[in-house]
């Protein structure tokens, strides 16, 4: 039995104050549910809502790792200094990232295999296809071709403790969300890559999530799809009452 899965991105977003002030409000609205939550904040930002959340159930996350312990990589955070934050959760692979900052399946296949082997700090790997791969049927098979690279050579204990997120990016941040059914088919598909990959074991533990453009208004019906476990949610995350809203879906 999979247990509903629903995690804020707030990319680049909120200042620390503006990050207490979130943490503030949302504690008063926070009541424990069945649904597992998380943040996912800017680097500068972990400390600040791991402090905020201690006590609760609401997780911390951070948008990125690097594969790499140390080194001279200006700009980059590693896996030992978000562990000595504790952070609970890592997004890996956000469109965002593969479009602006040349993320590749190949660097998205060692930070999995680096958080899974050396932390317990659960990977959200994110995969979707573009509006001109959807408009010309490809969705599929692009989303199987990016499951299979990011996943190679990792085992099948890891993948079953392990989140995907399913975004569209042609629904990501413009409004326009999938359907629910378009969004069920593509999760189906991510879940049937992962039994052909592993097996029906590893398939049925895998949290699938959606993400693109889901707020209060269309949750319900996201989260009512068989093969859909949670949502990771950008814009809406960033408002205390509407996250609230959407984890009571
Ligand atoms: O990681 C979150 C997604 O990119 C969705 O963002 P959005 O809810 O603002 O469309």
């Amino acid at each position: 039995m999979r247990i509903p899965f629903i995690a804020g991105n707030w990319k680049m977003f909120k200042t620390k104050k503006e990050a207490k002030e979130f943490a503030e409000e949302f504690r008063t609205l926070y009541k424990d549910t069945d649904v597992r939550t998380a943040i996912c904040a800017p680097f500068t930002q972990l400390d600040t809502l791991k402090e905020a959340f201690a006590g609760t159930n609401i997780g911390v996350g951070a948008q990125n790792v690097h594969f790499e312990d140390e080194g001279a990589f200006t700009g980059e955070i590693s896996l030992p200094m978000l562990k000595e934050i504790g952070v609970d959760y890592c997004v890996i692979g956000h469109s965002e990232r593969r479009q602006y900052f040349n993320e590749t399946d190949e660097t998205v296949n060692l930070k999995l295999k680096k958080l899974l082997n050396e932390s317990d700090i659960v990977p959200i790997l994110c995969v979707g296809e573009n509006l001109e791969q959807r408009e010309a049927g490809r969705e599929k098979e692009i989303v199987e071709g990016q499951i299979r690279a990011d996943l190679a050579g990792i085992a099948a204990d890891k993948v079953a403790s392990m989140v995907i997120a399913y975004e569209p990016i042609w629904a990501i941040g413009t409004g326009k969300t999938a359907t629910p059914e378009q969004a069920g088919e593509m999760c189906a598909v991510i879940r049937g890559v992962i039994e052909e990959l592993y097996d029906e074991d590893t398939c049925d533990r895998v949290i699938i999530q959606y993400g693109g453009s889901v707020k209060p208004e269309n949750a319900t019906e996201i989260m009512n799809m068989d093969e859909i476990d949670g949502a990771l949610v950008g814009g809406a995350s960033l408002i205390p009452q509407k996250f609230m809203d959407i984890i009571n879906f």
